[in-house]
């Protein structure tokens, strides 16, 4: 039987990714010292592997799909199919972002100030590109982590770190001078792997679904019966992600009016249905939107 070579980034991204392919229909289980998980699902075999080197791997074919942060991907400048992008952090929706940081009393404005100075990061080759691209000579050093100390402690005038809700940056006393980039999970996907009809097929079925899964998170389904009469004051009001959907009831001049919205909407667009004479207003939650 065929099977689809997949990596699932160990670290800061996995559990939100296990969570992810969860909600897009497959169970995912870490035992704790192995870095095989199991997946039910016969046609994929999972790895899991640090996302700094998941595009190396693609390119190489060890695996032959994988979801690392675009970060690492571009780090590696790897010769990979980057098939999609998946908005999704360690605890947030939002992308992560790469930011030049100081202490919070810094002269420091931006990073032409920077001249002559130490930079501390984990994304070396990004960071010596970054300052290059502006004619700007720094000396920019390797962190193995715990980057933020290190500009406390006077070990570097500056470091480059990926910050999600800022917290780390705020409970050091550091402040942000400028952002470098931004960075959400990648699918990428080795070229020969590509070619093949099968694998083809099954990371198309694996990108539809987790994307589907991100989609309707936030999204609700609501439902209404309304008098015929007033579909097009209703209609014009209610959110949705083409047009809402109108069908009759039975017997009556009546009809039911549904539509998909984003969750923080209905408490808005309630009261005004109500006025134009909506009743029995069902509020329904989503797996996917495909
Ligand atoms: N706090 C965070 N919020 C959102 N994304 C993050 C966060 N920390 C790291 N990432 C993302 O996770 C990926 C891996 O990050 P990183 O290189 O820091 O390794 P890690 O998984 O956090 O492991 P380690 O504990 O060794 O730092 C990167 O793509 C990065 O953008
Ligand atoms: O803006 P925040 O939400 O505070 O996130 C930023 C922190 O998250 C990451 O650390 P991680 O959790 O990966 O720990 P690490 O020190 O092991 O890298 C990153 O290296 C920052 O230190
Ligand atoms: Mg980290």
């Amino acid at each position: 039987m065929e099977q689809l070579k997949l990596g699932i980034p160990k670290g800061s991204l996995e559990s939100a990714t296990v969570d992810l392919f969860k909600k897009a229909g497959w169970q995912i289980s870490i035992s704790s010292r192995s870095y095989f998980p199991t997946i039910d699902d016969e046609e994929i075999k999972c790895s899991l592997m640090r996302p700094q080197e998941m595009a190396k791997y693609v390119e190489r074919g060890t695996i032959d799909v994988g979801i690392a942060g675009r970060d690492w991907v571009r780090e590696n400048q790897s010769d990979v199919i980057e098939l999609c992008e998946m908005v999704y952090s360690k605890v947030s929706r939002r992308p992560a972002r790469w930011v030049l940081v100081v202490n919070g009393d810094s002269k420091v404005k931006g990073p032409e100030d920077l001249r002559g100075a130490t930079v501390s990061t984990e994304l070396v080759g990004f960071t010596k590109r970054y300052f290059a691209e502006r004619n700007i000579p720094v000396n920019v050093e390797f962190s193995w982590g715990a980057t933020e100390a290190k500009v406390v402690e006077g070990l570097c005038d500056a470091i480059v770190e990926v910050t999600e809700t800022g917290s780390t940056i705020r409970a050091n006393g550091l402040r942000i001078v400028t952002e470098l980039m931004e960075s959400v999970p990648v699918m990428v996907v080795n070229k020969a792997s590509w070619e093949d009809p099968w694998k083809r097929a099954k990371i198309q079925q694996i990108a539809t679904l987790l994307q589907s899964a991100l989609r309707a998170e936030g999204m609700v389904g609501l439902k209404m019966n309304a008098p015929g009469t007033k579909v097009p004051a209703i209609t014009a009001i209610l959110p949705s992600l083409n047009n809402p959907t109108v069908s009759n009831l039975y017997n009556s001049d009546w009809v039911s009016i549904e539509s998909i919205m984003p969750e923080q909407e209905v408490r808005r667009i309630v009261p005004e249905l109500l006025k134009l004479g909506a009743e029995g207003i069902v509020e329904y939650s989503l797996n996917k939107i495909i």
